[in-house]
């Protein structure tokens, strides 16, 4: 479990993260989304125990995790900026991690060859970013790491390539409760992925959601009648947005969908349709609520 209280890094004399909290539990897939510049990686750079916070708490499973060997041996922090040695080739840049990772799995690590179609005795710096990409998804899973923090990690990948990464991932996840924080700037990619999601913005987590929450409470509803418009056909129904198009009136609302289809039954609309939410469409109206537009937080 991720425990982050308070955190605050500044770097010369400008906040990158300010006073943020969040919890991640064991087993769950966190998305961090926001834009250039949020403090996504430098975030994910606490929580992995590279840069130490100014103030605050970055506990992983209750412990302190800068400068804690034995913790980040179990912890794997994929940035944009890969490294492997020069000159080096994958196998042996796997005894070097083998070397260093206590859970190190030699079978996993054979059996992964079969997804990751590359040679193992080619040397890394000859191949594309996309294979380098694959080598060090490749290493990292072999570790067998119980925290994994992904920045920006499907760049350079192919689209059926991100999709076997994905199913990995979520392999591993579900079969030995893997914890993984994955940063992104475009909400879509990893929307199938993710069970939580967090807005970053200037250092600050604008929004987080439990997603399967998120998809079951909200809905739009397109609903019109005849002649005046009940006052109180949404009474104690929350509405993020509402638009009018001519009799029909559009609502973003908040609720049980039960209830709500039987209130607004009540009132007889002529017409009445309740429709659920993308998940974009769920962060675009939530976003308008705090005051924002999530075109300038979020692709
Ligand atoms: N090592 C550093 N020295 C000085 N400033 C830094 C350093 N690392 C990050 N920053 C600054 O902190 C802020 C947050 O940067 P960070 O890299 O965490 O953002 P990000 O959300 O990951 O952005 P991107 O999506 O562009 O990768 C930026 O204003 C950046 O210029």
């Amino acid at each position: 479990m991720i425990q982050v209280r308070n955190v605050k890094k500044l770097f010369d004399g400008m906040e990158a993260v300010k006073s943020l909290s969040l919890t991640v539990d064991k087993g769950s897939i966190y998305g961090l989304l926001g834009s250039n510049g949020a403090g996504k990686t430098t975030l994910l750079k606490m929580i992995g125990g590279i840069y130490k916070q100014d103030s605050g708490d970055v506990f992983v499973n209750g412990e302190v995790i800068f400068e804690n060997t034995d913790l980040k041996s179990k912890t794997i922090v994929l940035t944009d900026s890969l490294y492997f040695f020069p000159q080096s080739t994958v196998r042996q840049m796997a005894n070097f991690y083998q070397s260093v990772y206590p859970q190190w799995n030699e079978e996993r690590f054979q059996e992964l060859a079969s997804v990751f179609p590359i040679q193992v005795n080619k040397k890394i710096h000859r191949m594309s970013k996309g294979m380098q990409r694959q080598v060090a998804f490749w290493l990292s899973l072999s570790t067998m790491p119980e925290l994994l923090i992904l920045d920006e990690p499907f760049d350079g990948l192919d689209a059926v390539m991100r999709q076997k990464v994905k199913n990995l991932l979520v392999q591993d996840v579900a079969e030995r409760e893997l914890t993984i924080l994955i940063s992104s700037h475009n909400l879509r990619e990893v929307e199938d992925l993710c069970d939580h999601i967090g807005i970053l913005h200037y250092g600050e987590i604008m929004i987080q959601k439990d997603l399967d929450d998120l998809k079951s409470d909200v809905h739009k509803i397109q609903v019109a009648f005849k002649g005046e418009v009940p006052t109180t056909f949404l009474q104690g129904i929350e509405v993020l947005y509402k638009e009018e198009r001519g009799s029909v009136r559009m609502y973003i609302v908040r609720g049980k969908e039960d209830e709500i289809s039987s209130q607004v039954h009540n009132n007889k609309p002529v017409l009445f349709d309740i429709l659920p939410l993308t998940l974009e469409e769920i962060f675009i109206y939530e976003m308008r609520d705090v005051g924002y537009a999530i075109e300038n937080v979020i692709v």
